[in-house]
């Protein structure tokens, strides 16, 4: 992809000096700090390691080389819908049912991660769907915690240090998020900074983990919401009204909320870019009461272009909600979701805006601080992150 590739490279350090145009191009998209807050761990895993692991525990894979398989799961992520989107993990899901399984996809995560400049990182996912080999839930959360530390110090040793902890998932068709949550909170000092739920949303509303979100603040531990994705407003009501979610995991369909004299946003007549509105156009735009109130109290929208486009949320890049939402400055968070269900990563993330709709490296910024301030991490720690390694970098 070309992107503004006759920009001048960044100055030495990669700093950007302030005078210069705010385009961006591909290096300095690729050395710029990073932080994603939404990332599955089963969803990330190397097309070469998923082959491995299944060659030698004998699972059947519909593909055979790295590259087959690889474009195997972005086609098949590709559906359109959110369920069939899922279906793709029973092959991720099968070769992390061992402590050595889970240690190395956890490492692996890291170093893939760092390698794109990422600096801080959440990697979520569900202890309860790595249980088949008789992991209890206890060990497969030391595992992968395990695996993390070794792909920490793997990669500070590379020159790229990065801090990723956990966010412990309880999926929403079943019945043990109360269970998850006690389990989330034990090893709370041990790299879990958070909670979620996932899965398919529609029929699965968040209330119905209710016992689990009332015991989590209980504890004053941290938790974020899928909702919003594949449902609408509601979903996203009972997640911050009902259950009290810090965080929303995509949060997209609050666009439904947004209208311009009574007509959604995304069923005006003229559909031009989001990138392209005036601002009179922005100023016309009237938000609904949950709209308001996510903006007025700075809920973090964990965004995923990319993962949007494949379960249907949005059409294209350029009609993606995240432009408008962070032109209306909500708190707006750029993720990957899925690196190997979108065949993505953060550079590519960006890259995708910058290209597709008129991002530049203000926006780039304002995302990544974003980020860090919505970060499950204790507010020195996030300080330190956004004033010596992210605004040394966008500020030049
Ligand atoms: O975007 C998503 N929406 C809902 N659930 C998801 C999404 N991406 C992954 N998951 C599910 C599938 C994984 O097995 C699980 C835990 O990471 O979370
Ligand atoms: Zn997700």
């Amino acid at each position: 992809m070309s992107l503004s590739a006759c920009q001048p490279s960044p100055r030495k350090g990669h700093t950007v000096p302030e005078t210069q145009d705010q385009t961006v191009d591909h290096e300095t998209i690729r050395v710029a700090p990073k932080a994603l807050l939404h990332d599955h761990l089963d969803g990330g895993l190397r097309p070469a390691t998923v082959l491995e692991l299944s060659a030698q525990i004998g699972h059947e894979l519909p593909a055979d080389d790295v590259d087959g398989l690889a474009e195997w799961f972005r086609a098949s992520a590709d559906s359109g819908s959110l369920v069939r989107y899922l279906e793709t993990f029973d092959h991720t899901i099968a070769v992390m049912q061992t402590a050595e399984g889970l240690r190395r996809v956890a490492r692996e995560c890291v170093e893939d991660l760092a390698a794109d400049g990422v600096v801080y990182a959440e990697s979520r996912y569900a202890p309860e769907q790595h249980l088949s080999q008789g992991l209890s839930l206890d060990e497969v959360v030391e595992a992968v915690e395990e695996g993390i530390r070794e792909g920490e110090a793997l990669a500070a040793e590379a020159g790229r240090p990065i801090r990723v902890d956990t966010l412990v998932t309880a999926m929403r068709h079943a019945a043990k998020s109360r269970e998850i949550a006690e389990l989330a909170v034990r090893h709370r000092d041990a790299g879990v900074a958070g909670f979620d739920i996932a899965g398919a949303e529609a029929g699965f509303p968040p209330t119905r983990h209710l016992d689990a979100f009332e015991y989590l603040r209980r504890e004053n531990f941290h938790f974020t919401i899928h909702a919003g994705e594949a449902f609408g407003l509601p979903s996203i009501w009972e997640a911050i009204q009902w259950c009290g979610a810090e965080r929303l995991g995509h949060g997209v369909r609050l666009v439904d909320d947004l209208t311009i004299d009574g007509v959604p946003v995304a069923e005006l007549d003229d559909q031009v870019p989001y990138a392209e509105w005036t601002e009179e156009q922005l100023a016309s735009v009237q938000l609904g009461r949950l709209a308001a109130y996510v903006r007025d109290r700075r809920i973090p929208l964990e965004m995923c272009p990319s993962s949007n486009l494949q379960t249907g949320a949005s059409p294209t890049i350029a009609a993606h909600p995240i432009t408008l939402l962070d032109r209306l400055r909500f708190r707006v968070t750029l993720n990957t979701d899925n690196r190997l269900m979108s065949g993505t990563s953060m550079s590519r993330e960006m890259e995708l805006l910058v290209a597709e709709a008129g991002w530049d490296l203000r926006h780039l910024r304002r995302v990544t601080v974003n980020a860090m301030k919505s970060a499950f991490l204790p507010f020195d720690q996030r300080l330190d992150i956004i004033e010596n390694q992210i605004k040394p970098f966008y500020d030049g």
